[in-house]
């Protein structure tokens, strides 16, 4: 390879890396006027953040992915919002969670994150203003619904403002190399049941299995115990500085979890939303037919049904619903409109756009 030829790159990507400098401040300065704009008012704008996304990664024409491109506008969005005001975003804790993974991925590194002890915790802290956001897990691919995300929803005044999918995969980490000696594995019980086949294969059987509160808790255990492992993401990894002894240790490939992000506003329509509500119905034969009906006959369609005994009566249920388009749109304002007329009750958690990457 000839030195010239590096060096004429090297001198290309000098010049290209100085024009961006110049037009990210330049991004940067129009962010802040929007700031001033929107006068102290609500600074996060997630339907915008959609739009802007989706464009760009309609107009990417590579080499870079459309999942690079869109994740690196994501972090010149989220250090642009932080020069209007810097958000502080509420999750199940502590750090090297997925949830906090999940609250990056959606709000890139210039939000601060705030680690909470439960997730009745984060959404108390957004609720009384001493946080924007919260970022809650809502349903794994695997393991199905996260009951206590469900059930905080039908009470809490929060809204729903966006959705996060982040693959999950897990590790086995440890503080120094190789398997021998490992006497104990640490991690959550649905990490332990996630990974329950690889470990009957990879690990003596002798091995305890021990689940504790996170993964994350986990990672800190085996950091400081030598004949001990632990099942965790990267974010773990990295937070505790533990060896990946094995990559990627999941049974089901394809095991993600879906987040929620909520706060104290509503969201504008992006062009391609989903809307959540909860439901009941009243107490009658046909009538978990008749909430459905409301939807087919406005043409909504219907992206999840999930039910949950309700706290509030013996044998009583209510309906997580998700339908797709923002509650402003004529079909969607109808079908709710219908659906008020035949359910026991109807609450409208939020209407957000899609995820976009
Ligand atoms: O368009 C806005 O309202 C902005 O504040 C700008 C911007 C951006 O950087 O593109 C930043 C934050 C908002 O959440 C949405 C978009």
């Amino acid at each position: 390879m000839s030195d010239d030829l590096l060096k004429a790159h090297r001198d290309a990507i000098d010049a290209i890396d100085a024009e961006m400098l110049k037009m990210l401040n330049q991004r940067a300065e129009h962010a802040r006027t929007i700031g001033e704009i929107k006068g102290g008012g609500v600074v996060y704008r997630p339907e915008r953040e959609a739009q802007v996304l989706a464009r760009i990664k309609q107009l990417n024409q590579g080499p870079l992915s459309d999942e690079t491109a869109a994740k690196l506008f994501r972090e010149v969005m989220s250090a642009c919002l932080a020069l209007e005001r810097p958000l502080t975003i509420a999750y199940l804790g502590p750090e090297g969670t997925f949830s906090q993974a999940a609250s990056i991925k959606h709000f890139g590194h210039a939000a601060h994150t705030q680690a909470c002890a439960s997730i009745d915790e984060a959404f108390r802290v957004v609720e009384s203003g001493s946080a924007d956001y919260v970022v809650a897990p809502v349903e794994n691919s695997t393991e199905g619904a996260v009951g206590r995300t469900l059930d905080l929803m039908v009470t809490s005044p929060l809204h729903i403002c966006g959705e996060v999918v982040l693959r999950i995969h897990h590790h086995l980490l440890r503080s120094q190399p190789g398997v021998a000696g490992i006497l104990r594995v640490y991690s959550h019980a649905q990490s332990l049941s996630q990974c329950h086949e690889w470990l009957n294969k990879n690990l003596p059987s002798g091995v305890e299995r021990i689940s504790v509160s996170s993964n994350a808790e986990a990672a800190r255990l085996a950091a400081r115990e030598p004949n001990s492992a632990a099942i965790a993401g990267d974010a773990a990894a990295e937070r505790f500085s533990l060896q990946r002894l094995a990559e990627n240790i999941e049974d089901e490939p394809n095991n993600t979890t879906r987040f929620l992000v909520l706060g104290r506003q509503q969201t504008g329509p992006s062009g391609k939303d989903r809307t959540s509500l909860v439901i009941s119905a009243p107490n009658r034969p046909g009538a978990l037919h008749s909430l459905v009906e409301p939807l087919a006959r406005n043409g909504v369609s219907m992206s999840k049904f999930e039910s949950r005994p309700s706290r509030t009566g013996l044998w009583e249920y209510v309906f997580f619903v998700d339908i797709e388009g923002h509650a402003s749109e004529p079909n969607v304002l109808a079908a709710l409109d219908e659906l008020r007329g035949v359910a026991a009750f109807v609450k409208v958690l939020g209407s957000y756009p899609q995820a976009v990457i």
